[in-house]
């Protein structure tokens, strides 16, 4: 099942800046490892926002909650869900 996830970042402003800067960083292994495993299948910037649009390939909502809610930053991310269905138009 395919979901189209926007997760915005909010940066608390008396966050610690070294403890950021970690999370950042496991933040970006966790994603490299899920891109691999074919579970986090696009991740896109979108332009001028600390945010990003992606696209995630899992069996279920149950199992997008589990990689969503464990990633490191997501205490501090606003996450929009939108379930996607094939289009009866799409040619592949
Ligand atoms: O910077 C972001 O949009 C949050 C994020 C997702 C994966 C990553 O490495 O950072």
């Amino acid at each position: 099942m395919l979901y189209c996830v926007r997760m915005d970042v909010r940066v608390p402003h008396d966050v610690d800046p070294d403890r950021f800067a970690a999370l950042k960083a496991a933040e970006k292994a966790r994603a490299e490892e899920l891109q691999r495993a074919g579970t986090w299948r696009h991740l896109w910037r979108i332009a001028g926002q600390y945010a990003n649009i992606s696209v995630f390939d899992v069996a279920s909502h149950d199992e997008l909650h589990e990689v969503l809610s464990t990633l490191p930053l997501f205490p501090f991310m606003e996450i929009e869900v939108t379930p996607l269905a094939r289009h009866p138009s799409a040619i592949d």
